[in-house]
Order: C-alpha cells, then sequence, then structure tokens
C-alpha cells in the first residue's frame, strides 16, 4: 500500500513534529529513520521544544529575580537535565537518587529545592553535603529531624514550609496535591505555628515559603486562589517577624493531549504575567520568585515510537497490537489518560477503530481505545506528548528492558540512552547459595 504524498504540515500542538512527504519528522529528521537505526520502542525527544516551552516561562519573568527549578521527576535522563542545567535552570528533587542524578547531569546543587513528604536522613545529609538551596518542609515531624540532622552535621538547613492551600486543582485526583485530603504540605492553619517553631530551631534557617498544587491544570483560576491563600500567610508570617526571602509557586501547568473536548491550559508568559500582578499588588513583587514546572517544559517535546505487530479483529474490539507497552507509556493505564496515536507514513486505506495495546499481561496495558487507524503489520506509530512522564515511569514489567531514548537538535539525533537488556536488569541481584 502506498503512502500518501503530503506537504510539511506541523502537528496541532506539536510545532517541532510535522508530516513532510508522507513521513512525520521531528525537526529535521525522519522519525522512521529513528526506528530503523535504534528500533521500537524509542522515545524521541526535540531539543529546541524543551527550549521553546522554556523561553515560554523566561518571558513571563522578564526583568523579575525568578529561579526555574525543572520538576525532575517529569523526566530525568541525564541529558535532558544537562540541556536544562546549561540553561540556567535549577531542579526540584524529591530523593536523594534524582540529587545524584543532578550532580551527574553537572547541574548547580546551589540551585536544587528538594521537595517530598517522607526525605531519609540519608537524603537530607547528602543534600547538606552539598548544600542545597531549600528544603521544602512538608510536615512537622520532618521539621523536626531535620534541624536534628542539620545540627549533627554541622550546618544550617535552608527551609520552607510546604503549605498546603486547599484549592481545587480540578485535575485527575492522582495528580491533585493541594486539597486537604492530600498527603501534601502543612494545613493553612498550622503553618504559621510551624514557622514560628522553625524560626527556634538552631539547625534551620526559614528562607522561603512554597505550594503545590497539582499537575496538568488548564486553568488559571486555582493558581491565583493559591497565590492569595499563601500570600495570605506571608502577611502573617513576616506579621511575626520572620523574613520570607524566596516564594515558590511550584508547578503543575498542564499541556495539550489533544484529547476531544480538553481544555487548552494558559501559555506559561501569559499565566506568569498575570500572578506577577497579584504578587506586585501585594506588596511581594521583589521577592525571589521560585517555580517548579515538569510537565511543560518536557511533556510535548516527547514521542515514543512503536510498531505494529498484529492485528486482531475481534467480536466486540478490534486489537492494534504493538510493541510498546503500559511499562513504557504508563499514564494510559494509570489515569486514563490520553495520548494522541499517529502513523509516521499515513496509508490511503479505510481506517478501522482499534484499541492500540502492547504485549504485556494485563488487560489494563494499553494505549489507547477506539482510535480510528489505517495500519498494517509493520507499520510504525508514534505515541505523541511522551516527553513527561513516561520514561521517568517506565519499568520493566514483564521483564521489558527500558526503551532507548534520542534527542533530536535541528537534522543531527543523538542517542541519549541505549536500550537497555535483560542483563543489566539483572545486575545486582543473586541467586541463593547452595
Ligand atoms: C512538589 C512538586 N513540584 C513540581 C511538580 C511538577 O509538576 P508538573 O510536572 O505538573 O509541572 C510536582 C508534580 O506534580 C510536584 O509534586
Ligand atoms: N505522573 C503524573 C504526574 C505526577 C505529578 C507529580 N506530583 C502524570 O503522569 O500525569
Amino acid at each position: 500500500m502506498a503512502a500518501c504524498p503530503m506537504t510539511t504540515t506541523p502537528l496541532p500542538g506539536h510545532p517541532h513534529v510535522h508530516q513532510r512527504d508522507g513521513a512525520l519528522h521531528t525537526e529535521g529528521v525522519r522519525l522512521a529513520d529513528l526506528a530503523a537505526a535504534h528500533g521500537t520502542p524509542l522515545f524521541v525527544y526535540s531539543k529546541a521544544s524543551m527550549l521553546d516551552a522554556l523561553a515560554a516561562y523566561q518571558r513571563g519573568f522578564a526583568g523579575r529575580r525568578a529561579q526555574i527549578c525543572y520538576a525532575m521527576k517529569a523526566n530525568s535522563t541525564l541529558a535532558v537535565l544537562q540541556l536544562f542545567a546549561r540553561a540556567g535552570c535549577g531542579f526540584d528533587i524529591v530523593s536523594g537518587g534524582e540529587l545524584q542524578r543532578v550532580l551527574a547531569a553537572g547541574g548547580d546543587p546551589a540551585k536544587v529545592i528538594f521537595s517530598g513528604v517522607g526525605k531519609t536522613r540519608a537524603e537530607m545529609r547528602l543534600a547538606l553535603d552539598h548544600g542545597i538551596a531549600c528544603f521544602n518542609v512538608e510536615s512537622a515531624a520532618e521539621l523536626d529531624v531535620l534541624d536534628e540532622v542539620a545540627r549533627a552535621h554541622g550546618s544550617r538547613a535552608r527551609v520552607s514550609i510546604r503549605v498546603n492551600p486547599d484549592v481545587d486543582a480540578k485535575t485527575h485526583p492522582y495528580i491533585s496535591t493541594g486539597l486537604k485530603g492530600n498527603k501534601f504540605g502543612v494545613a493553612h492553619d498550622e503553618a504559621l505555628a510551624l514557622y514560628r517553631h522553625a524560626a527556634s530551631l538552631a539547625g534551620l534557617q526559614v528562607v522561603g515559603i512554597d505550594c503545590h498544587i497539582g499537575s496538568q491544570i488548564t486553568d488559571a483560576s486555582p493558581y491565583v486562589d493559591a497565590m492569595d491563600r499563601v500570600l495570605d500567610l506571608v502577611d502573617a508570617i513576616e506579621a511575626a517577624g520572620i523574613r520570607i526571602e524566596h516564594i515558590d509557586f511550584g508547578g503543575g501547568l498542564g499541556i495539550v493531549y489533544g484529547a476531544p473536548g480538553d481544555d487548552a491550559p494558559p501559555a506559561a508568559d501569559g499565566l506568569w504575567q498575570q500572578l506577577l500582578a497579584k504578587l506586585d499588588a501585594r506588596g511581594y513583587g521583589d521577592r525571589l520568585l521560585m517555580i517548579e514546572p515538569g510537565r511543560s517544559l518536557v511533556g510535548n517535546a516527547g514521542l515514543c515510537l512503536t510498531e505494529v505487530l498484529y492485528l486482531k479483529p475481534g467480536a466486540q474490539k478490534n486489537f492494534c497490537i504493538v510493541d510498546a507497552a503500559m511499562n513504557d507509556l504508563p499514564r494510559p493505564a494509570m489515569y486514563q489518560a490520553f495520548h494522541q496515536i499517529v502513523p509516521l507514513a499515513p496509508r490511503t486505506q479505510t481506517p478501522e477503530v482499534y484499541d492500540v495495546v502492547g504485549p504485556v499481561c494485563e488487560s489494563g496495558d494499553w494505549l489507547g481505545r477506539d482510535r480510528k487507524l489505517a495500519v498494517q503489520p509493520g507499520d510504525q506509530l508514534a505515541v505523541l506528548s511522551a516527553g513527561a512522564y513516561c520514561m521517568s515511569m517506565s519499568s520493566n514489567y514483564n521483564t521489558r528492558g527500558r526503551a532507548a531514548e534520542v534527542l533530536v537538535d535541528g537534522s543531527a539525533a543523538h542517542l541519549i540512552r541505549a536500550r537497555e537488556d535483560v542483563q543489566a536488569q539483572m545486575r545486582g541481584e543473586s541467586l541463593l547459595p547452595d
């Protein structure tokens, strides 16, 4: 079946992915060539797309004191971290392992903030060894442990308290973090007392305040509400004589996944201009502003290439079985998330409706449901918006090796992670003695 010739057409929401002459490209690179060179499943990232996303935040902060700390849990591949480090970003980390990745990628530990409800003493010590910018403390118990660890370490830990503002981010319940019922942060009405306590501890130095209300947020109003709630607290904390040097508003801005009927998120520059105007109006425009974006910097910069293995028609459903699976792309199985799936070379045949599924032995192993596709075995597909929370959440389930990753920079493609083989997976395991 012949591929139909087309001119260059960018995919909506994916300016660096386009169809040219009947073949899908990222920047100047034909994706079928990458699949042939590296096999599938294969993650492909666009450097220009990541830097464009970062530039939108930088435009929003032009002329302000601001530090962007990339929330590396979204995509923690070393070359991606290196790219953001070179562009001046700091990092929001949630484990000692993430700090080690920042260091390996050449990131500056003095621009690292450490979030998360379960920091261990060993992780605190590692972060103190490297002089990170701030611990975002999430409970009274953690605050006391950090004080003890810092005093034993002979240093003072710089701290913010993560405040749970109890606002509804209107996102999937698993990725909403700023409601009373979520495990994150300190309740708004308990925060002032905890700040007073923190200020009295010799091992701690209060430097800021932090809040993060959730992820894949597509509406500006929860940010505005959260900012008001946080600034009310800053008023009270400063009235108690405790100076708040920086205000960290977390991350959470959504991206366009392209599901029918989905709301488009506000652009980063416009959102931040709106929020900064509020900060000025409340008299805090002179403070260092910190943010922790993840998904919005990398999500639409990545796609995952996969090959159709088999077509399996059925009485109720047709299945398009591909070589990528829930271990590579866990978001559909975990959150019923929608990712667009497009053929690399569109066919002229009449499309059929398929569930696109992987080889993993779970009925929840699907990548797309009820998708209209004109495909044959051996065809390649691109699962879009796969730059965030895909590779970083991948697993070896069913003893599948993690996929390789390529970063495209103009017309050059760099292999930034080799496909993982089973031998590598088994390293560190041992059999029982005879
Ligand atoms: C504390 C914290 N900061 C930043 C982020 C980044 O969020 P996102 O990828 O939605 O921008 C998250 C994830 O939700 C987070 O938990
Ligand atoms: N893993 C989630 C986002 C989690 C955000 C981290 N707090 C997703 O894929 O949408």
